[in-house]
Parts: structure tokens; C-alpha cells; sequence
């Protein structure tokens, strides 16, 4: 039996972030990443911090445990991590959302290709910036294009690039440039991930995010993008499973 390292499943919430930011969804989150983002928001995936919470689930059972917690209150599933594209077998979960009328949305950072991602109604791919100190493999990254665009995905895909500094804005220019014709969105970096009050964490991600719109209001070759900030970090702080 296919089983699935599980971290967290919670929901409904909104989508916080992206491509259907607002969207009533719930979360799976998985454990595991082949990255280690400077900045990750959500470093106990991956770090050891929370080894113990791992369970292994089948597709069944991450199934039952979505109704037993969301009842009838949702119809679309969000999968994340860590990096979901680290597991082969995730078709058999995405067949169950979809035969009961579930949509499934993934968040992963363009590191791996999984035939599974064709079935995903909405893609995110998260290209790391340099402030993450991680390296982009580009010919990874032009495959799975590649292969979204061969499969007539590229309407449910979009890239989204998280920015901290004039580095990484250079990053995201030259990201928009290689894949003019995709979804893109560039996102507030949350750089304070041990603020415990929300209100002080909202008003110091406003004025990030005021900035990151100055930036981008300048640059002739961010002209079709979306600019966001993490609704749920503005609204719930660096609260884990919301
Ligand atoms: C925790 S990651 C998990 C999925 C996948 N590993 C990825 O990075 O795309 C989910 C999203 O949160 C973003 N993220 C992580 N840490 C962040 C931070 N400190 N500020 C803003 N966005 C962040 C990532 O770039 C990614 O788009
Ligand atoms: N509400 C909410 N929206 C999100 N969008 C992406 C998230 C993630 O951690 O992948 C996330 C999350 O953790 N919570
Ligand atoms: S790729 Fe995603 S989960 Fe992995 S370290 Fe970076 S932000 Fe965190
Ligand atoms: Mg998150």
C-alpha cells in the first residue's frame, strides 16, 4: 500500500498566497524537502523539529481525515510541504479529489517534474530567489515547463517568485523573462518569522509590501504580474496550520 509522509492537514481556510489567492481550500502538508530555504516558513518539514508528527497515510486515509476535519465545507485541496514533487505517488490522491469533486492545487519549487503535476488544477512553481541560498537547476526548470506546456497545462499553472531585495528582484525579472507565458507573481518575503503578535507582523509586511510595489511600478519588464502578499500571515501571523 502507497504511503504518504503527512505533517499537517488542516483547513478550510483561505489560499493565502498566489494563483487563487482567497480561495476557500484545505491543506495537505507533506514532509521532506530537497531544499533548505534561508528564510522557509516552514522549516519543521525538513528540519527534524517535527520528526515525531510524521505519520504515514494512504491516499484513504488523508481522504477520511479532509472529511472528518472539513465535512461537505470544501471542494478544493491544497497540496504542499516541504516539496510534494519528492513523491512519486501522488496520482492515486489526486484521483480521489477528483472523483468526489475536489480540485487539487500544488505548491512545490520547480526542483522536480512528477507526471502527476498534469493532473493539478492549480500549479504554483516557487523558483527560489538568491536570498534563499539556493540554486536554481534551469534545465530542471525548462523541463517541467516544457512538459506543462506540451500538456496543454499552462492555464492551470503559475510561477511565483517570493522577494526579499533588489537581488531577487533581478532573479524575478529574469524568471518573467524565460517563461513570458506563464501566470506570474511576485510575493512579499516574510522576514520575521519569530514575530508571535500578528498585528505587528501585518503592519511590517504592509510596508514591505509597499515597497515591493515602488520596485516593481518602476520596471518595464515586470509589466503583467500580480504583486501579494501572504493574506494568511497578515492576517494570522507565522500561527502554524491556518
Ligand atoms: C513552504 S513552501 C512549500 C512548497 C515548496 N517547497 C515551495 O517552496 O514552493 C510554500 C510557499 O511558501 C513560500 N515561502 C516560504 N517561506 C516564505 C517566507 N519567509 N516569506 C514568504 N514566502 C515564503 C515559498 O516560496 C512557497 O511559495
Ligand atoms: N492559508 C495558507 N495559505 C497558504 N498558501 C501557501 C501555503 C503554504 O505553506 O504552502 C499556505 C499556508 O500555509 N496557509
Ligand atoms: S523549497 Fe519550500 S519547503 Fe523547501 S525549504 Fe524552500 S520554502 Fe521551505
Ligand atoms: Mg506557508
Amino acid at each position: 500500500m502507497n504511503k504518504l509522509p503527512v505533517l499537517e492537514i488542516f483547513g478550510p481556510t483561505i489560499q493565502g498566497e498566489g494563483m487563487v489567492v482567497g480561495r476557500k481550500t484545505m491543506f495537505v502538508r507533506t514532509a521532506g524537502c530537497d531544499y533548505s530555504c534561508a528564510w522557509c516558513d516552514s522549516a519543521f518539514t525538513w528540519d527534524g523539529s517535527a520528526k515525531e508528527d510524521i505519520k504515514k497515510m494512504t491516499s484513504e486515509e488523508i481522504f477520511a481525515q479532509l472529511k472528518e476535519i472539513g465535512g461537505d465545507r470544501f471542494d478544493h485541496v491544497t497540496i504542499s510541504g516541504g516539496n510534494p514533487a519528492l513523491l512519486k505517488n501522488l496520482s492515486e490522491l489526486i484521483d480521489i479529489f477528483h472523483k468526489n469533486g475536489i480540485q487539487a492545487a500544488l505548491e512545490t519549487q520547480g526542483s522536480r517534474w512528477q507526471d502527476w503535476f498534469l493532473a493539478i488544477d492549480d500549479l504554483t512553481i516557487s523558483p527560489k530567489p538568491p536570498s534563499s541560498m539556493m540554486k536554481t537547476n534551469w534545465t530542471v526548470l525548462d523541463d517541467i515547463m516544457d512538459n506543462l506546456e506540451k500538456g496543454g497545462r499552462l492555464a492551470n499553472t503559475s510561477i511565483k517568485i517570493v522577494i526579499f531585495d533588489e537581488e531577487d528582484l533581478e532573479y524575478a525579472k529574469s524568471v518573467r523573462k524565460r517563461y513570458p507565458n506563464v501566470a506570474f507573481f511576485v510575493q512579499v518575503g516574510n522576514d520575521n518569522l519569530e514575530e508571535i503578535a500578528p498585528n505587528e507582523l501585518a503592519s511590517h509586511l504592509l510596508t514591505r509590501y509597499e515597497w515591493l510595489i515602488d520596485q516593481v511600478m518602476d520596471e518595464s519588464s515586470l509589466n503583467d504580474v500580480r504583486l501579494l502578499p501572504q493574506v494568511h500571515a497578515l492576517v494570522w501571523g507565522n500561527k502554524r496550520g491556518v
